[in-house]
């Protein structure tokens, strides 16, 4: 490791933070007095008081210039999920965490703070109040999820006291809210196309969906108990809205805010399931010729048909987590927060 160079505690560097976690993250440390830099492929809006980088995270020239001075970083970069590309998720998600981490040594940061995702342990079945130690996925639902397990488990490896490195993963899930790229967008086309007048199974399965803030909110506490002596060095932590609700109650709660109807027959989960398979085969075998996105994929499908919630004791023990905006309250905001998403507009 190269000799350390003295930093302040309040210099951070968020990667990924032009994203929609990542931009929420960089205004809540602004607003708590931080000095933010922002290293990402892209700049989405500006900031005062934050430094934007712009780069690819798997060059660890340009991330070295993004760490100079800086004592914590924030690795919130990811492909998108829906992207499907294998060798993106491995070139930017493991190689690229690899090289995240080389150069936070050798920049001489001191915390390396990782969002990594709490469907590392998700094999597409139930999982009832799952708690940190479940052992991760054997076969985990998809490629981006692959590359999740690998990267959590590499920057959780690379915590070493002796030589002042220390890191911790935060494991979210579902995470929603003002600006969300996915979840909300996703749901209101599926509606406008008329397809969402179904309910997968028979509706009863609860799951966890988290307010980007509590995300947040998760985030900057694992970095400020983040120290030689705390029990996060190397550990994975849970963060949700401790609120787990039945999947398609959150979707028809989102939908009738939104103006649109909530989904209202039931179809069968292993039919929706082995439809999705088979479309998703036939998209495989026909991608040479044609590119189709299919909306109900196998993945969409087993998140939206089985019980998946979260324990978040360990946050709640080791750093005094507790969510900071209620599921009803942040229902109430995000849907506020698309005009444009509405019914007719
Ligand atoms: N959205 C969700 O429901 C959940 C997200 N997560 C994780 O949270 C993190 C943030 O997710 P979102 O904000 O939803 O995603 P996002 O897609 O809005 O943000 C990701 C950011 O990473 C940047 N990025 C991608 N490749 C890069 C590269 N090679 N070099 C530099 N920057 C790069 C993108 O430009 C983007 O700004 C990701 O690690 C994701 O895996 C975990 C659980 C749930
Ligand atoms: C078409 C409908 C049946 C459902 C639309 C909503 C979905 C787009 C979302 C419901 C659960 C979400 C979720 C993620 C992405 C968006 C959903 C599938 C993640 C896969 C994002 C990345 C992660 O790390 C895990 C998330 C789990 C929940």
């Amino acid at each position: 490791m190269a000799t350390r160079i003295r930093s302040s505690s309040k210099r951070c560097a968020v990667v990924g933070g032009s994203g929609f976690l990542g931009r929420h993250l960089v205004e809540k440390l602004v607003e708590k007095g931080y000095s933010v830099s922002v290293f990402d492929i892209r700049q989405s809006y500006e900031l005062p008081g934050v430094t934007f980088h712009q780069g690819d995270l798997c060059n660890k020239q340009d991330l070295l210039v993004a760490l100079r001075d800086v004592s914590l970083v924030f690795h919130c970069a990811s492909p998108a999920p829906s992207s499907d590309d294998q060798a993106l998720f491995q070139r930017v998600n493991v190689e690229g965490t690899r090289t995240v981490i080389q150069a936070c040594q050798e920049a001489g940061v001191q915390k390396l703070v990782l969002t990594s995702s709490a469907s590392v342990v998700f094999e597409g079945t139930d999982i009832k109040n799952g708690e940190e130690d479940l052992p991760y996925a054997k076969k985990p639902i998809d490629y981006y999820t692959q590359t999740k397990i690998q990267q959590e488990k590499l920057v959780l490896q690379a915590c070493n006291k002796e030589k002042g490195f220390l890191t911790v993963a935060i494991r979210p899930h579902g995470i929603f809210g003002p600006r969300d790229p996915q979840l909300v967008p996703i749901l209101v086309d599926t509606a406008r196309r008329g397809k969402m007048k179904f309910i997968i199974g028979d509706g009863s399965n609860l799951v966890d969906f988290t307010f980007v803030e509590n995300v947040v909110h998760g985030h900057v506490l694992a970095a400020e108990y983040l120290k030689p002596d705390s029990p996060l060095c190397g550990k994975a932590y849970h963060i949700t809205n401790d609120e787990p609700i039945r999947f398609w109650d959150f979707m028809s709660r989102v939908l009738v805010g939104l103006g649109y109807d909530a989904p209202r027959y039931h179809l069968p989960y292993s039919l929706v399931y082995g439809l999705a398979l088979l479309l998703w085969l036939l998209t495989l075998l026909l991608r040479p010729l044609i590119t189709i996105k299919p909306t109900f994929t196998p993945m969409r499908v087993a998140l939206a048909g089985t019980h998946h919630y979260y324990s978040c004791a360990r946050a709640k023990h080791d750093m005094g987590y507790k969510p900071l905006v209620s599921l009803h309250e942040a229902i109430a905001q995000t849907v506020a927060s698309y005009p444009d998403l509405r019914r007719g507009a």
